[in-house]
């Protein structure tokens, strides 16, 4: 059997709180190619971000494994960066320091101090903010702050970029644009992608494989879909393509139908009489 660049293999994952005994994960088998993108997708709640924390190392499955290039992954370490939805910038640092903090972290020996500086500068102006060197996240947008921190992740030269919903705080506006971003910089890096939605559009647009994830408790790989379109994709020629409307269906069709998410008895109720949630809340 050919080795994959990336392969979760068997991960479980079970937590345990307060005496509770919860399986999250269950029989994770993934392999992920080269230069490939890999969306995630699945009801909340199901485990993406368990699984996501564990290709990174944040989190230690139950069982299981992952190997990364031919090497188990046990820690997070520059071969995965991560890109959250909540823009993990430092606050007292600038545009420009905040990439650098990771760029001399990760180039410490490798480059020079005069090399680091232009890398920082090279990768900043990939994603268009070399107008903003010395600002501070408080004064810039949130879609500049994502850009921001997909620089630092990109500056690592990480061998898998790993994005946790990473426009879900935007405007509709905004996350078409670094959508864009995202596939142009992905077209001349080549980069291997591992990103978790909720947007169905946006997992067709940017994916070549969906991996749809069943209802927890014990999530499972429901469905993988191939998305065959070719590259450079457009958002507005694509609208009317026939191919790209099946994705579209076959995506929801698991979702809101294969994997119809059936409110709990609680949250029925709580719909039913909110006015009760109300007055417990000024009890
Ligand atoms: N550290 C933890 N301890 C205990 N339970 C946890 C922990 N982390 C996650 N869980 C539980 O694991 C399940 C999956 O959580 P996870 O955040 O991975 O889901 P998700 O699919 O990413 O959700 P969402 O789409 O809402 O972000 C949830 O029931 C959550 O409560």
């Amino acid at each position: 059997m050919a080795a994959h660049y990336l392969s979760v293999e068997q991960v479980e994952m079970t937590f345990e709180t307060k005496g509770a005994t919860t399986n999250v994960l269950k029989e994770i088998s993934l392999g992920v190619e080269r230069g490939e993108y890999i969306s995630i997708i699945g009801h909340s709640g199901c485990g993406k971000s368990t699984l996501l924390n564990i290709i990174a190392g944040l989190t230690e499955s139950t069982s299981g494994a992952v190997i990364l290039d031919g090497k188990e992954v046990n820690a997070p370490g520059p071969d995965r960066s991560v890109v959250f939805q909540n823009h993990s910038l430092l606050p007292w640092l600038t545009v420009y320091e905040n990439v650098s903090l990771a760029v001399n972290k990760t180039f410490a020996r490798s480059k020079s101090k005069t090399e680091r500086h232009e890398w920082i500068l090279k990768n900043l102006e990939m994603v268009g903010m070399s107008h903003a060197l010395n600002k501070r996240p408080a004064e810039i947008s949130g879609g500049m702050k994502q850009r921001v921190g997909i620089a630092r992740a990109l500056s690592m030269e990480p061998k898998v970029l790993l994005l946790d919903e990473p426009f879900g705080a935007l405007d509709a506006l905004t996350r078409a644009h670094l959508q864009e971003e995202v596939m142009r910089i992905q077209d001349e890096l080549g980069n291997t992608v591992i990103m978790i939605t909720h947007d169905v559009d946006e997992a067709v647009l940017l994916s070549d494989r969906i991996v749809m994830l069943t209802n927890g408790p014990s999530a499972r790989i429901g469905e993988v879909l191939n998305i065959d379109l070719p590259r450079p994709r457009n958002r507005i020629a694509l609208a009317d393509d026939a191919k790209y409307n099946h994705y579209r269906q076959e995506v929801l069709r698991f979702l809101y139908e294969k994997q119809r998410k059936v409110e709990s008895l609680a949250e029925h109720r709580e719909k039913a009489a909110p006015i009760s949630s109300a007055k417990k809340a000024h009890a």
